[in-house]
């Protein structure tokens, strides 16, 4: 498979070492400095690009991406009210786009399970819900993406909740999501149900970034045979 990076950071930089791995080509590494690059790249060169980037970038990276005819991978997170209009225009090229804010297997796993609890834990009132997530202090957006993905999760499942918010909110329909960044943490996340008498915790901590790189070189794999926009639903089916 012949890779395009769209940024080369932490995570543009695990991807290349695992798709290296596994006999993929890298054939293009767009970064801040080069950003410029994209607009003039061949686009017969490369099956799939992936793009773990920048909140502020993301959306030009795989707009310009799609435009070309590119299936693009996208695990960049904090730029979502724009990703109506990708998939949009994934529909509109007959392209290949996919989204997930969390590439390992087993926070996949963990997001299943914190819907099922959530479902679950709707008849019994005297528990509260709330979701922790901690972080590197590099980190650019707060909450995290997997963050928001499993306050969706509760919100989806528990009629009570309504809306989250990224404060600690004293009031019934609201879900607090807390953000602490402290040095070098992958990304560890918690959903706890509070109450007076006991707590129920569900928590899953990534230990190294190989997790979130192998799953979207896996993706990345998977994509170029698909059309139109897909999820880890679509790949794991789960
Ligand atoms: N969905 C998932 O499983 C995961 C998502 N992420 C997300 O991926 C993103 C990147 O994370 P890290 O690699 O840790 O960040 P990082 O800060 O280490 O790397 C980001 C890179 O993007 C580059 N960049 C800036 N503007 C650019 C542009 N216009 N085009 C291309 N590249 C550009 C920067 O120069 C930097 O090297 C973040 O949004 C993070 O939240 C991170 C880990 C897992
Ligand atoms: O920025 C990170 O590092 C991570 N970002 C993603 C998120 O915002 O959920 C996924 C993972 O937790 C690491």
């Amino acid at each position: 498979m012949r890779i395009l990076l769209l940024g080369y950071g932490k995570m543009g930089r695990s991807i290349e070492s695992i798709a290296l791995g596994r006999g993929h080509e890298i054939v293009g590494k767009i970064d801040m400095n080069n950003a410029g690059d994209l607009d003039s790249l061949d686009a017969s060169k490369v099956d799939v690009a992936i793009e773990f980037s920048q909140p502020d970038a993301a959306f030009g990276n795989i707009s310009k991406c799609l435009e070309k005819g590119i299936p693009v991978v996208s695990g960049t997170t904090g730029w979502l009210d724009k990703k109506p209009e990708i998939e949009k225009l994934c529909k509109k090229k007959g392209g290949a786009f996919f989204y997930a804010s969390n590439f390992s297997i087993g926070v996949n796993i963990f997001f299943k399970v914190n819907a099922f609890l959530a479902k679950m834990m709707d008849a019994y009132p005297e528990y509260d819900v709330k979701v922790d997530e901690i972080h590197h202090t590099e980190k650019k957006d707060a909450p995290s993406g997997t963050a928001i993905t499993l306050a969706e999760g509760v919100i989806d499942n528990m009629v009570r909740k309504q809306y989250w918010q990224n404060e600690n909110v004293d009031k019934d329909e609201a879900l607090s999501i807390l953000s602490y960044r402290e040095p070098d943490v992958p990304g560890t996340h918690t959903v706890t149900y509070h109450s007076e008498i006991d707590d129920i915790v569900i928590h899953h901590a990534a230990h190294t970034r190989k997790g979130f790189a192998l799953g979207a070189v896996l993706v990345g794999e998977w994509l170029p045979a698909q059309k139109g926009v897909k999820t880890m639903d679509d790949f794991l089916k789960l």
